[in-house]
């Protein structure tokens, strides 16, 4: 599960000799294939008329409601043209863009930002790898229901962007029951929302189809995020905008009535419904766990005593890094399974521990100690030591602040392989920068975890062990840009773990490193702690 960021696509030069090619970024993309699917009734790109007035008060400027602005926002390099040819990520094109406007927008920090207005022709369908089939068109799901006798009943839309647990289940349940007519249960539309590739999560969230209600269908989208949403990687926090949007999503696949599952925290109905979304929003009653009963049940009939909530997303998180099985209570067995697949235990996943700090403050002596005990503990392991770092993969580079970032992209590069292949990658450089060190956790954490050790040693003693001479060499002034005397380190903000090395024994450093990874369940934790002392 990927956080999105807006606005970063790419301009290529293959595509129609005639028009320029370009491949917007993942909300870009998103809103063209609602638009091309027809699950938004829009043609095309907002001007900037449209998008203030939607902006502003919810409404386009004919006075149709419409929650969110539907912008395509490009490189300054394409202002000017009057046809694009919109591509997915792949560079296989998807629509024309007619263009009927250009205007710029000015975020706070950002600058001027450049749109494009105009009505999308669709060129090819997109495709998504084994998903296609889950992602029918709102006309394809309506015409499945036209054919059926009994299409005149209500049809609940479940916007997820998670697995269904039992609480939810129970709510869908109780919706559709309360919805349904002649005791027959209303039909369920569950809308998974996910990005464009997180094939995993649609299998976890099929898996609940047995506690659905019969004849429950499945449709894969992929709304844009909003930046709320964008913020956790396991799903933000709802707007009312949002919900709204997926209200008319949900009503252009023929819903009636709209559930947001949104972990138990979607926002208020009566401000989703204020946007005046095409149907009903429901705000289902919470249930709770009665651990006395064993049972599931609304809110008001448990004994709040009793009442025990469903787990979080940080607490489901922890339980499949720990490789424990989600409880019973809590999920179904089949939907545990998959998200166990789709998030393996920590020892199963690649990680990347980076040693940040000045030079003498400890990094090579910790990282190598730490080494030895990953390898005992049964797990391979590759040190990227900074001296041999710049002897081998950085040869020629100097310390000035582009060469250091260079060098620090480039471990970062290695050590986001090692991860990728399930290893351990243990890095060692000074890493001055915090810009540096954000890239080189975004590289890592593409394929699997990231571990910050801050050795925090001070600058004092550091100068005072100066093992290599090299801080004395400094203060005389001859060796220009060394990091603490006369080149900035910025202290990291974001550490897993501080180590100060003062009036510390190596071997203890070692084994609070080494702790923490068991404790964060990296390592099996039936080591021995005398085995760390190296
Ligand atoms: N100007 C300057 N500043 C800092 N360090 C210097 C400099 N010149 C040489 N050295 C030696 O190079 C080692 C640091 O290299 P790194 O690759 O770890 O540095 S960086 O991350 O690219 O900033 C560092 O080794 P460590 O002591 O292991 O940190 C120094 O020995
Ligand atoms: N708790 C400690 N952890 C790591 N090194 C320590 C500690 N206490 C003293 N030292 C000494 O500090 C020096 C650190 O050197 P080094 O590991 O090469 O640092 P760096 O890689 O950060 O330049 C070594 O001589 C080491 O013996």
């Amino acid at each position: 599960m990927r956080a999105h960021r807006q606005g970063n696509g790419s301009v290529g030069d293959t595509g129609r000799p005639d028009a320029p090619v370009f491949a917007p970024g993942p909300d870009g993309l998103a809103h063209l294939e609602l638009i091309l699917s027809g699950a938004y009734p829009l043609a095309g790109f907002m001007t900037r008329e449209e998008a203030e007035s939607v902006a502003r008060g919810g409404r386009l400027p004919d006075g149709r409601p419409w929650p969110v602005p539907v912008t395509l926002e490009v490189p300054e390099e394409l202002v000017g043209q009057e046809r694009l040819t919109l591509t997915d990520l792949e560079g296989a094109p998807l629509a024309e863009l007619a263009v009927r406007e250009h205007w710029e927008s000015s975020g706070e920090d950002t600058g001027s930002r450049h749109h494009l207005a105009g009505d999308v022709a669709l060129l090819r369908p997109p495709t998504y790898g084994v998903l296609r089939e889950l992602r029918p068109t709102p006309a394809e799901v309506r015409a499945q229901r036209e054919l059926e006798p009994s299409s005149d009943r209500s049809l609940l839309a479940v916007v997820t962007d998670r697995p269904l647990h039992h609480r939810a289940l129970h709510q869908i349940r109780a919706e559709a029951e309360a919805l349904g007519r002649g005791g027959e249960r209303a039909e369920v539309l569950v809308i998974l929302d996910t990005g464009l590739h997180d094939e995993g999560l649609a299998a976890a969230v099929l898996a609940a189809e047995l506690l659905l209600p019969p004849r429950s269908s499945f449709a894969v989208i992929t709304l844009p995020r909003s930046e709320a949403r964008s913020a956790s990687p396991l799903g933000g926090a709802w707007t009312e905008r949002d919900a709204a949007l997926a209200g008319h999503v949900a009503a252009a696949y023929g819903a009636t009535h709209l559930l947001v599952e949104a972990g138990g925290r979607g926002p208020e109905t009566e401000r989703v419904m204020a946007l005046k979304p095409p149907l009903t929003v429901l705000d289902p009653e919470p249930w709770k766990y009665d651990e006395g009963e064993a049972l599931w049940k609304p809110f008001s009939h448990v004994d709040p005593r009793e009442a025990r909530p469903e787990l979080t997303d940080a607490e489901v998180e922890a339980e499949l890094a720990h490789g424990r099985e989600l409880p019973s209570w809590f999920t179904p067995a089949r939907v545990g399974a998959e998200l166990a697949r789709l998030r393996p235990a920590r020892t199963e996943r690649g990680l990347t521990l980076l040693f940040t700090g000045l030079s003498g403050s400890g990094k090579s002596t910790i990282a190598r100690g730490v080494c030895d005990g990953i390898r005992r503990s049964g797990r391979t392991v590759t040190l990227l030591d900074g001296d041999l770092v710049r002897r081998m993969l950085s040869k020629g580079l100097t310390f000035s602040r582009e060469d250091r970032e260079l060098n620090i992209r480039r471990i970062g590069y290695v050590a986001s392989e090692i991860t990728r292949h399930g290893g351990v990658a243990v890095c060692a450089p000074i890493a001055p920068y915090a810009a540096g060190r954000a890239e080189f956790r975004a590289m890592v954490e593409e394929f699997g975890d990231f571990f910050l050790v801050h050795v925090a040693t001070p600058l004092e003693e550091c100068e005072a062990r100066d093992r290599k001479g090299l801080y004395a060499k400094a203060r005389a002034g001859e060796i220009p840009e060394f990091t603490g005397i006369s080149d900035p380190y910025e202290e990291p903000t974001d550490a897993d773990l501080v180590v100060d090395t003062v009036g510390t024994d190596p071997a203890e450093s070692v084994a609070v490193v080494m702790a923490a990874l068991r404790e964060g369940g990296w390592l099996p934790s039936d080591q021995h702690v005398s085995e760390d002392r190296a």
